[in-house]
């Protein structure tokens, strides 16, 4: 077992008070997981701060409290700690604490708005197919090699990351691919992982409820770069807005991915259809079994990485042509009589949700309907509400507004604050119906013949979070059901 002073290498501290030659079983940021002898690091949050729990830690056991602000009741056998930014400390104490798993395997991170679980999943099934052992950290689930470990959140805290990422190097992972949300930046919960390389693949409107400025958004993606190490890679989509100022401070070796300019991996999309797309990528032409032009970009970004990674540019593509996306991503169920198409898709932001709704455009050949059925997701930024309805509005014969996970807010109020953004003269075209359940089989009911239907929002999620209640929903699942009771 490591000591608190082990622990502690590396750590801007302002003063200790007490012994920290002192074994330390386990490291804890919530004072509810705290068994006798454990560190506590007192963090502040978003809705509260861990400097208040400091006396409950006490009370269950806590040898060590790491925190900014030294409480006034400071019981003498226990070692107190003071740093100047306890998420920054909790990050590297995590990393010591597992013996700097992330310099023991390649670790990847990508991060933007769109595209993060789908770039870290393809990554991960490349290299399984290139027969490496790897590790995924991602919205979807955590795997290591075919054990798959429960995600709670798109990038776990930053103990649990640590923790995960020594399983993998246990399990004798060469490398990890991890999505790196901006809240997790902003967290420090990736403070002591050292990357092999970065992506990013584009930023759009969203978490402006958190983030509060798109600005003050790009600003806490940009320090996931501007703290790669000049051992890494920093691989850019040149095609975004902001694909040069991400990589403007870093350290790192720039590398560029592009459908439209000059750049280090430069595709060009020769078909794009619902069996896949056929690309020229570096003057090679290449069957891909993903859709649209959104994934024509994740692929991009794949075959970049797995380049600077070190790997065979003709082996990469072969692989790469064969590999499948991630679930809930451009989904697809055909129903058997009526060929009505039931696309399944996480798209939860006004980008993500045009990208799909253009690219079910661009595959149909004409005279197919498409329906859309979309909620927008409670407790989360509001004002993507009325754009996402617009954007559906716009791009489908047919929207059904529903719920998404409304969490603790009025489903009904969230409907109505999308219904404000849809255009006077295509109301029409819109129905709401609260019941995602009941929005779907309206959907369905609506459909002719080789109709499209969109069920956008939830894509791989497996429960309708109501009021703090994960209750059972999958739209695949749904879908499906609704689909095969067509023509009877
Ligand atoms: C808004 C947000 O990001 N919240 C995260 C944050 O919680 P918080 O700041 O609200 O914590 P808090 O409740 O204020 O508490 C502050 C501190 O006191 C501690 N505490 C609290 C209560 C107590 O009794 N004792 C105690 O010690 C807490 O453990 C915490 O350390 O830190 C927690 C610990 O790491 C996270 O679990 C929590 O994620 C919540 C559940 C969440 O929903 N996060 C979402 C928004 C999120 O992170 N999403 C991104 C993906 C977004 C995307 O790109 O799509 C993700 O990476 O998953
Ligand atoms: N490169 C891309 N550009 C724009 N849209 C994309 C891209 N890749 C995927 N999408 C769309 O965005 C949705 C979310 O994709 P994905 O889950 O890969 O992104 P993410 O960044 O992991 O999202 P989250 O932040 O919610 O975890 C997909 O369902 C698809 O509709
Ligand atoms: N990682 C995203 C997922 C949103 C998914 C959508 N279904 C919703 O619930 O809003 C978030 O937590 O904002
Ligand atoms: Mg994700």
């Amino acid at each position: 077992m490591k000591t608190l002073q082990e622990i502690l290498y590396n750590v801007h501290i302002v003063a200790v008070q007490g012994n920290n030659d002192i074994a330390v079983p386990a490291l804890r940021i919530d004072s509810r997981a705290i068994a006798p002898g454990d560190v506590f690091i007192a963090i502040k949050g978003v809705h509260a701060d861990g400097h208040q729990f400091i006396a409950k830690a006490l009370s269950q056991g806590a040898t060590a409290i790491v925190c900014e602000v030294l409480p006034d009741e400071r019981p003498a056998n226990v070692c107190f700690v003071q740093v100047s930014d306890s998420a920054l400390a909790c990050g590297i104490m995590a990393a010591n604490f597992y013996d700097n798993p992330s310099q023991k395997l390649q670790l990847v991170g990508v991060t933007g708005t769109n595209g993060k679980t789908t770039i870290a999943t393809l990554l991960f099934n490349l290299f399984t197919k290139l027969r490496f052992h790897c590790g995924l950290i991602s919205t979807v689930e955590n795997r290591i090699g075919n054990e798959i470990i429960p995600a709670t959140h798109t990038t776990p805290d930053a103990i649990s990351l640590q923790a995960l990422l020594a399983d993998m190097v246990d399990e004798g992972c060469a490398y990890a691919f991890m999505e790196v949300s901006s809240h997790a930046i902003h967290q420090q919960r990736i403070a002591g992982a050292k990357f092999a390389g970065g992506i990013f693949s584009n930023i759009t409107h969203d978490h402006l409820d958190y983030h509060k400025t798109f600005d003050e958004y790009i600003r806490v993606k940009k320090m996931f770069f501007d703290g790669l190490p000049s051992s890494a890679f920093a691989l850019t989509n040149l095609d975004d807005k902001r694909g040069n100022v991400m990589l403007q401070n870093t350290k790192a070796k720039k590398a560029s991915y592009s459908l439209r300019t000059m750049a280090d991996f430069k595709g060009k999309i020769l078909e794009n259809s619902l069996t896949g797309l056929i690309m020229q990528v570096n003057e090679k032409e290449v069957h891909f079994r993903l859709i649209g032009e959104f994934n024509a970009y994740n692929l991009l970004a794949v075959y970049g990485a797995a380049t600077l990674l070190g790997q065979d540019k003709d082996e990469v593509l072969q692989a790469l042509s064969a590999v499948t996306g991630a679930e809930g991503r451009f989904d697809y169920i055909v129903s058997d009589r009526e060929r009505v198409i039931g696309i399944v898709d996480y798209a939860h932001t006004p980008d993500a949700l045009l990208n799909v709704l253009a690219t079910i455009n661009n595959l149909r050949k004409g005279h197919e309907k498409i329906i859309t059925v979309v909620g927008a997701g409670g407790d989360r930024d509001t004002t993507k509400r009325p754009v996402m309805a617009q954007v559906a509005a716009e791009r489908s014969d047919r929207v059904i507004l529903t719920s998404d996970n409304p969490r603790s807010e009025d489903p009904g109020a969230i409907i109505k604050e999308m219904e404000t953004g849809i255009p006077v003269n295509l109301l029409r075209k819109t129905l709401s119906i609260v019941d995602r359940k009941e929005a779907i089989k309206t959907a369905v009911s609506l459909a002719n013949p080789e109709d499209i239907i969109l069920v956008a929002g939830k894509g791989h999620e497996k429960y309708q979070d109501i009021h703090g209640v994960k209750h059972p929903f999958d739209d695949k699942q749904v879908l499906k059901e609704m689909l095969a009771l067509l023509g009877k």
